[in-house]
Formats: C-alpha cells, sequence, structure tokens
C-alpha cells in the first residue's frame, strides 16, 4: 500500500495525472403628487390646455384586430392579439434638452442548462419558481447610454443597429430579414420625447409612450437607491466614499437633478414627492455661458479647462474688498467669492483677455455653489438632512461634486449632506423603463442584481458611447487601436486635494492631468445583470454587517501590491487562457486583447479605486475572472484540472485504506491535515505555480503533508475535535447537514475534500458540496463535481451509497435511472450544489437559489481555500459552526493577517454565534 499520508515512499510518481385596455389617461402632472388614491385622482384631472398623453403603469396590450380563436360560444375563449408584440419593447428614453439618455435591455442568451444533478435537486430540495412571476425581464442586462440631443440621429442609428426598435425580441436572434414591428411602442420621458415623437416614427416606426419626467426622476433614484448597492457616495475634498443606504430608513429626501435646468424634489416615498423648486441656472448654463466665453467645441473641453483655472483673477474675492483680510466676524475668508465674476467690472479688458481656463472655473464655481446653496435652503424647508444630486452637469467630475458638498456643509453647518449617484444622469430613463411594470424591475431585490464592468463599449472611439461592442472581432480590433490610445485612456483624473480654507473659502483645484477620460468611461456606470435566482446566504449571522472582503484595498499600499500580483501572473494565465483555446491564432489575438483589457482595468482602479463602487481583492479576483469570460475564454485551466484530477483519482483508494487504517482520533487529524496539505494546488497563487515547474503532484502534494505539523498558524482543532467525537467519553450527535464549499480540483478535492466528506457521511452527516457555477482558475466546477465523485465511488461504498442518495450518480451509473433511491432512510446523501458564482472568492450576499436552499438544514459550514476562507469570509459569523481551512501561499498575506508565513495553515473553528 502506498504511504500516501505520513510516508514519502510512494513510487508512483507517474500519476494521470404574459384582456385588454390601453390605458391613456391624458393627464399631466403639476406640482404636489401624493401616492393615495384621492391624490391620484386629483392628479388625474387633466390640466386645462395639457394634451399631454400620459400612460399608465400597466402593461400596453395593442388590441387592435382583436380576433376570438376557435369556439366563440365556449367559457373564456382564446382571444388573439395579432398585432401585440410578443413582449413589450426593452428600451426606454429621457430625451433631455442636452442628452438623450436610453436604458436598453437585452436577454442573456441561451437558457439554464437544467441537467439531472439539478432536477433531482429541485425534487429533494423543493426549488420552484412558483414565488416569483416570470416577467421576460428575468435574466437579463441592463446598459445605459447616452448621446448629444443635437445628434439625435446618432441615437436613431444606435438604436436601428441594435435593432432595438424591434419589439421584445432579442436583438442578436432576430431574423435579418424581419421588418420592425410597426406597432411597438416605446416608453419615453423628457420634453424630447414630444418634440422628436415624429422623427421616431418617421425613422424607426416606433411611437414614444410619454411618461412624466418627474415621475420617472423619482422611480429611478428610489430604484438605484434601493436595490445597487455602491450607489450613492459622498464626495468631500476629494475622497469619495460609499453610503450604505438602509432601505427602510431612505425617505424623505431631497432630489436635485441638475440637467440643463435643475430640479428639485422632495421624496416622501415610491410615486410620493413633491417638486418643490428649481432653478434656470443649471448646466445648460454652464455649458451655454462657457461655450459663449471660451469659444470651446465641447462640454468635456469647458470641464477640463477648468482643471487649470485659477478664478480668483475673474471672481472679486472679499480679500479684493477687504484688502486681503478675511472678514471673519461673518465667517468669511479672504479667499471666499464675494462676487463671482466680479473683478472683471473693474479691468479694462475684453473677454478675450481673460484666460478661458479662468473663465471656466468661475463659471464652475458660480453655478455648483448657487445650486448646492438653493438646495440647502429647500432641505432646510422641509427639515430634509440628505440631499441626493443628479443629472449629467455633475458627470462623475470630483470638483463639482466637491464644490456641491462644500456649499451645502458650509451653509447647513454640516447638518446636511450632499450625496451623489453613480448613475447621476440615468435617473429619468431608467424611471421611464421601469414604467413597463411587465418587466417586474421593481421587485428584484439589491442581491439580484449584479454590476459588471465590460471593456471595449467604455473606450470606444467616437461619439457613441455604449455597451460590450456586439461581436468580439469588433471589440479586438478595438482593443488593438488601444494600443496606441492608451496612455490618453490611462490619463489620470483630476481629483482635488483637501484645500479648503475652513472660513467658507475654497481653494483653486489643483491641476493632475489635463485630460478627461472620455465620456461614457467617465460614467461609472456598468451593465446591470438581472439575476432573479440569487439569493442572500440564510446562514449569515447578519447580513447587514457582513463583509465579504478581508483586504479593503483602499489602502493605498495594499492596493499596489495586489495590483502588482495580478499583474505578474498576466502573462502565465494568458499563456494557459490562449493553449485551454488550442494556441490558435485567433485565441492568440483574444489573449492579448483580454490582458490589454485587463490591464487598462487595472490602471484605471489603480487612478481611481473606487470607479466601479467600494474595491476590495475578491472583486479585482472576479473581474479578472469576467474580463476573461468575456474575451470568449471559458475555462482557461481546462486541461490542468482534468489531468491533476485523474492523477489524484488514481491514489484516492491508497489514501482512503491508510485512513481507515488509523483510529478515530488520529484520522481527523490527518483529514484536516489533507484538506490543508492540498489546497497547495492552486493555480492563482505566484508562488505555487513556481513549485508546479519544479515538481509532480504527488511529490507536491507528499511535500505539503510532511509540512503539516501541528499547531498550525490558527489552530482550533481541539475543538472541532471535540465538537466531533465529544470528550469524556460523551459522544455527540453528529451534524444533520454540512455544506462543504470546495475550491480546487485535483488534489484539493480529491485527496482533500472527499475524504473528509466522506468521514461526515459515514458519520451520518448529509454532505452538501457546494462549487463553482462557473470556472475561475482552477477551481472545480459544481458540473464537473459529479464525475469526479462518480470515479472516486469505484473504490469505495461509503461515496458510492451516498452519491446515489444523493442522486449523483444517475448519469454515471445506469444502474439507477431515477431518483427512486433518493431519501434512504438509512443512507445519508452526497449532493452537489452550485454557490452562484464564477470567482475564487465568494460574496455570501449574492448565491444561488440552490444553495440558498441547501442551507435551510445544514448546521455545519466547512468553507476551504485562500479565496472563500481568507480573502473573503475569514470574519464572516454564522447562524451554524463554521470551519474555516485554507493554506496561506502569499507571503504579505500571512504576514499581514495572521502574523506568520507563507504555506502556514489556518484551521479556524467557530461555533454558530447564535
Ligand atoms: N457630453 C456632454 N454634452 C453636453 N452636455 C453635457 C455632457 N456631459 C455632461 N453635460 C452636462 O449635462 C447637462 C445635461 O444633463 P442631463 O441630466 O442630461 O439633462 P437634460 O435631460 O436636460 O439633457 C448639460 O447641460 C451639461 O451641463
Ligand atoms: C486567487 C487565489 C485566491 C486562489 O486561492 P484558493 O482559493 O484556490 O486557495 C489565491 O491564489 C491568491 O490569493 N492569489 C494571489 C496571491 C499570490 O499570487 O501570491
Ligand atoms: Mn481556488
Amino acid at each position: 500500500m502506498a504511504g500516501l499520508v505520513g510516508n514519502p515512499v510512494l513510487g508512483n510518481d507517474d500519476l494521470k495525472g404574459e384582456v385588454v385596455v390601453a390605458i391613456n389617461e391624458g393627464r399631466k402632472f403639476e406640482g404636489t403628487r401624493s401616492g393615495t388614491e384621492e391624490g391620484r385622482e386629483k392628479d388625474m384631472a387633466p390640466a386645462a390646455g395639457s394634451p399631454i398623453h400620459r400612460s399608465g403603469s400597466r402593461p400596453q396590450l395593442d388590441v387592435s384586430g382583436a380576433a376570438i380563436q376557435g369556439n366563440s360560444e365556449e367559457r373564456d375563449p382564446t382571444i388573439l392579439l395579432p398585432n401585440q408584440s410578443d413582449d413589450i419593447s426593452h428600451l426606454a428614453l429621457d430625451i433631455g434638452g442636452s442628452l438623450i439618455k436610453l436604458v436598453y435591455f437585452s436577454r442573456h442568451e441561451g437558457k439554464p442548462i437544467e441537467d439531472k444533478r439539478k432536477l433531482s435537486l429541485k425534487q429533494r430540495f423543493g426549488i420552484t419558481n412558483g414565488n416569483r412571476r416570470s416577467y421576460p425581464i428575468l435574466g437579463g442586462r441592463l446598459h445605459f447610454v447616452k448621446f448629444e440631443t443635437s445628434k439625435v440621429n446618432e441615437c436613431l442609428d444606435f438604436i436601428k443597429s441594435k435593432q432595438l426598435h424591434c419589439g421584445g425580441m432579442n436583438p442578436r436572434r432576430w431574423p435579418s430579414h424581419s421588418l420592425p414591428n410597426e406597432n411597438v411602442v416605446v416608453k419615453a420621458t423628457g420634453g424630447g420625447a414630444y418634440k422628436f415623437a415624429d422623427l421616431f416614427k418617421e425613422r424607426l416606426g416606433v411611437s414614444l409612450d410619454k411618461e412624466d419626467e418627474m415621475d420617472c426622476l423619482v422611480a429611478g433614484a428610489n430604484f438605484l437607491l434601493k436595490a445597487i448597492r455602491h450607489e450613492a457616495f459622498t464626495h468631500m475634498e476629494g475622497q469619495k466614499e460609499f453610503v450604505q443606504i438602509d432601505q427602510n430608513d431612505l425617505f424623505p429626501y431631497l432630489l436635485v437633478n441638475i440637467g440643463s435646468g435643475v430640479s428639485m424634489i422632495k421624496v416622501d416615498g415610491d410615486g410620493k414627492f413633491q417638486r418643490v423648486s428649481g432653478t434656470n441656472v443649471g448646466g445648460g448654463t454652464y455649458w451655454g455661458l462657457g461655450k459663449l466665453l471660451t469659444k470651446c467645441n465641447s462640454f468635456d473641453e469647458l470641464l477640463e479647462l477648468s482643471q487649470r483655472g485659477d478664478n480668483r483673477t475673474i471672481d472679486m474675492l472679499v480679500g479684493d474688498i477687504y484688502g486681503g483680510m478675511d472678514y471673519s466676524k461673518i465667517g468669511l475668508s479672504a479667499s471666499t467669492i464675494a462676487s463671482s465674476f466680479g473683478k472683471t467690472i473693474s479691468e479694462d479688458k475684453e473677454v478675450e483677455d481673460y484666460k478661458p481656463e479662468d473663465i471656466s472655473l468661475s463659471l464652475l464655481r458660480m453655478i455648483s455653489y448657487n445650486i448646492g446653496q438653493i438646495s440647502y435652503l429647500n432641505a432646510l424647508r422641509f427639515g430634509l438632512k440628505r440631499i441626493f444630486f443628479g443629472g449629467f452637469f455633475i458627470r462623475g467630475h470630483a470638483y463639482t461634486m466637491d464644490t456641491i458638498s462644500f456649499a451645502v456643509h458650509f451653509w447647513s453647518k454640516g447638518n446636511a449632506k450632499a450625496m451623489f449617484l453613480r448613475h447621476e444622469g440615468f435617473l429619468g430613463a431608467l424611471g421611464a423603463f421601469m414604467s413597463y411594470e411587465k418587466h417586474g424591475l421593481d421587485d428584484l431585490m439589491v442581491h439580484q442584481l449584479v454590476e459588471r464592468f465590460p471593456m471595449g463599449a467604455p473606450y470606444v472611439g467616437g461619439k457613441i458611447h455604449g455597451p460590450p461592442l456586439g461581436d468580439l472581432n469588433e471589440k479586438i480590433s478595438w482593443m488593438e487601436k488601444f494600443v496606441q490610445k492608451g496612455t490618453e485612456i490611462t490619463a489620470p483624473v483630476p481629483m482635488t486635494p483637501p484645500g479648503t480654507t475652513g472660513l467658507g473659502g475654497f481653494e483653486v483645484p489643483l491641476s493632475r492631468g489635463d485630460t478627461l477620460r472620455p465620456d461614457a468611461s467617465n460614467l461609472n456606470v456598468g451593465v446591470l445583470h438581472l439575476v432573479p435566482t440569487l439569493d442572500v446566504f440564510p446562514l449569515l449571522a447578519d447580513p447587514k454587517i457582513y463583509e465579504p472582503n478581508t483586504i479593503d484595498l483602499s489602502d493605498h499600499g495594499e492596493l499596489e501590491y495586489w495590483f502588482s500580483v495580478l499583474s505578474e501572473h498576466l502573462p502565465d494565465l494568458v499563456d494557459k487562457a490562449v493553449a485551454s483555446e488550442g494556441g490558435t491564432d485567433d485565441a492568440k489575438r483574444r489573449g492579448d486583447a483580454f490582458a490589454r483589457a485587463f490591464s487598462a482595468h487595472l490602471a484605471r482602479l489603480m487612478e481611481e479605486p473606487a470607479a466601479y463602487g467600494k474595491l476590495g481583492l475578491a472583486n479585482l479576483l472576479e473581474l479578472r475572472e469576467e474580463c476573461l469570460r468575456e474575451f470568449q475564454f471559458t475555462d482557461a485551466y481546462r486541461s490542468i484540472k482534468q489531468r491533476e484530477n485523474e492523477a489524484s483519482l488514481a491514489v484516492l483508494a491508497d489514501l482512503l485504506m491508510e485512513l481507515d487504517s488509523m483510529p478515530e482520533e488520529a484520522r481527523l487529524c490527518s483529514l484536516i491535515e489533507g484538506v490543508l496539505a492540498a489546497n497547495i494546488f492552486d493555480w492563482g497563487s505566484r508562488a505555487c505555480v513556481d513549485l508546479y515547474h519544479k515538481g509532480t503532484i504527488i511529490e507536491i502534494y507528499r511535500m505539503s503533508r510532511k509540512k503539516m505539523q501541528r499547531p498550525w498558524r490558527v489552530d482550533d482543532f481541539d475543538m472541532f475535535k471535540e465538537r466531533m467525537l465529544g470528550s469524556d467519553g460523551r459522544k455527540p450527535p453528529p451534524y444533520r447537514r454540512a455544506l462543504l464549499f470546495v475550491d480546487n480540483s485535483g488534489a484539493d478535492i480529491v485527496l482533500g475534500m472527499l475524504p473528509l466528506a466522506r468521514e461526515l457521511l459515514r458519520r451520518g452527516t448529509e454532505v452538501v458540496l457546494v462549487a463553482n457555477s462557473l470556472p475561475a482558475l482552477n477551481d472545480v466546477t459544481a458540473m464537473e463535481v459529479p464525475d469526479i465523485v462518480a470515479e472516486a465511488a469505484k473504490n469505495c461504498d461509503i461515496l458510492r451509497r451516498a452519491a446515489e442518495a444523493g442522486g449523483l450518480l444517475v448519469d454515471a451509473m445506469i444502474n439507477i435511472q431515477d431518483g427512486s433511491k433518493l431519501d434512504s432512510p438509512s443512507v445519508p446523501a452526497l449532493m452537489v450544489v452550485e454557490n452562484g458564482c464564477g470567482s475564487p472568492c465568494i460574496d455570501l450576499r449574492q448565491v444561488s437559489s440552490e444553495l440558498a436552499a441547501a442551507a435551510k438544514d445544514a448546521d455545519l459550514i466547512i468553507l476551504e481555500g485562500m479565496g472563500r476562507a481568507i480573502h473573503t469570509n475569514f470574519n464572516a459569523r454564522f447562524k451554524c459552526d463554521a470551519l474555516k481551512l485554507a493554506m496561506v501561499k502569499n507571503q504579505r498575506l500571512a504576514e499581514n493577517l495572521l502574523k506568520g508565513n507563507i504555506y502556514d495553515c489556518v484551521c479556524r473553528f467557530e461555533p454558530s454565534s447564535i
């Protein structure tokens, strides 16, 4: 017998490794809007001389040509609606005075695979979709795009090119020969919905269904604030900080939308709001006046100029009036602007004599301060503490946000807080989109939305900025162009260093770069994936305080370190990815494009870590996997995983025999040691990749085992042992169900986690192996686990019977054709569930519904590996016992987190926290 556990004598080194009334209310919203029925009726009275058509927010059905199908004598006959499109349109517009904002939906391609493993799980855990309304929106993505209103034709071309005017079909699958549906109705808000209605009908054949602009702004803001995790943030003195909004404590708030003009809306609830004020001095004023005074050709150019400006040459400061002194009695510093543009009166100069940079900055400050001040006064009027600013005037521009924040802070003496929204300009468009009630967007919860930042789109040249390019080749050729333009793209976003005087003055922004990011790339808005099957892991002790990331990358040193780790790993990853696709020229081109795309993401985040929301290491590791998938590398480590599985399965029988010969206590210890030792097979760690080039799988495994002397760096084994085996002759009841979050393929799962699962099974505990839904590095996936188990079961009765009981062997073993053996009372089942993610880390706020269902009866969680147990969840607390097992394969992490060294191990046992 091969001495796998303790004895390095093994000579086998070459092991292989949805009848029927269309609602036209003809009403106009004026002033106060109340959510009560009474209020609603009042509101519904059409205002004199207002021919505005406003649809109801119920599904619109086209009943023209409706006919009864079949026998009209029968009860409830089927009614055919020949002109009703299969689905309500998936596009909504907000056509403003300056910009057109477009939100559109694309369905996920392909249907989820319902394999036998999933079917048997559904049966076992009673997972149904019954409690969810099945809306067409489910399982799709929301994209955010904007165009200049003056270039409405670009917008029409874009809609046409993506066939977004073709009803509810998936644009990609719309047959090229088919014509756009003549009856398509598109929700639209903003003045342009009236102004351009004929143009849309003419060019695209679509009718614009007008939605009230204020209704939409509020609906959009409420949705974002409730459903998107890192939507709102404060911005003070250059520091961006995300604010966690408590959904139950959101109202009331003041919404200030700074578009061409400014609207101030007191929001008291969903559909409950009042437009309390506004100002005509807004974004249009800045851009319009700026254009006249500086001869700038674009808004961005004007904003960019401001970064290099000094407003003191234009503005009259308190110091200018008071001979350089503060007017401290009323709290004004010498640098406080006493009168915007005031200095120009006394000077005998023409506009050309002033620097455009200075003019732009004076204008920006004048308008931002003014809006900040009026906002504060309205907040004060209604006793509101929170002010959310939206609209594209803000444009994610640090100095604009700082100026508004400063004004609110200064005038409210710190009592009111200015907050900004990442989707700032899309509130109206999103609200219009939400008025398609059939989409069911308002039913989605924060955990069912996943935001992703695909490459390609944000940086597409020209003026159309949008979602990912449809075609991979388009994207790659763009990536190639990117090489020449790369430096522009990664140019720093200007940040304002701390510079307030404290007395109401505000220094000139220090310029840190002279180009603004290309428009859309500065939006900090990704594509929203709607995934209704995600759930919050039910065993989290307190989801509200749960923070998946152990390492917070807001520390710059930490950020730099992890960026270098990921950059250095890139060439090896690209090699594996290209090889996994056969090393073809196409694969090489994609590999190259992937490397550029990921490097560009890293460069972007290095300059602005909060660009995509709050950043932690887990987000970075996931971004890498997403980026690989974007360039169609579906499983870069496919062959490595196979080889390692085969090699490990070949020695499993020997290992099990050896374990079976041990007394209980030693066996349990050896099992945990086995998990820790086998966790060395990690292709995500630089140090480990170096090791693999030096030895065979089994050599490395043996070496790793030999180093497993206790005490481990974190060693709660004795506590775990006591819970498992008892003490003083007292035998504790076995766990009912254990969830084992497995990590890597090969030795990790085969020689580490499976033997541990087997031990639990033989003690009467049901075991659920929780694996990734999508590949990430060499992590084993839920699709792959059943075959591994089937292979392992060939030599092990415990595993075989448990796998049969768990319905796992239906594919692998022909003698079991149905689930008849499910729930066999004496045999605890071995099951496999997918975790809902495709990353080496796991955010337990967003897991698959099958994992959430399996978790309900679990009383033990075992998290394995660095990604799942260290980078994420190291500090997570659960409602049941939890065992965290990992080998730390990174020196810095071992030092910082554990005051230890690389290859140190963690065996952390935490009894249920409630
Ligand atoms: N690329 C841009 N072109 C024109 N204006 C822009 C651009 N980016 C930001 N802005 C600013 O955004 C304002 C328009 O904001 P937006 O929220 O779209 O309002 P509206 O619905 O009135 O068009 C403009 O007046 C200008 O100040
Ligand atoms: C990507 C990983 C989290 C995967 O680890 P695992 O969960 O497989 O144990 C880990 O390999 C890692 O943190 N790598 C980067 C650190 C390094 O290369 O040292
Ligand atoms: Mn892993």
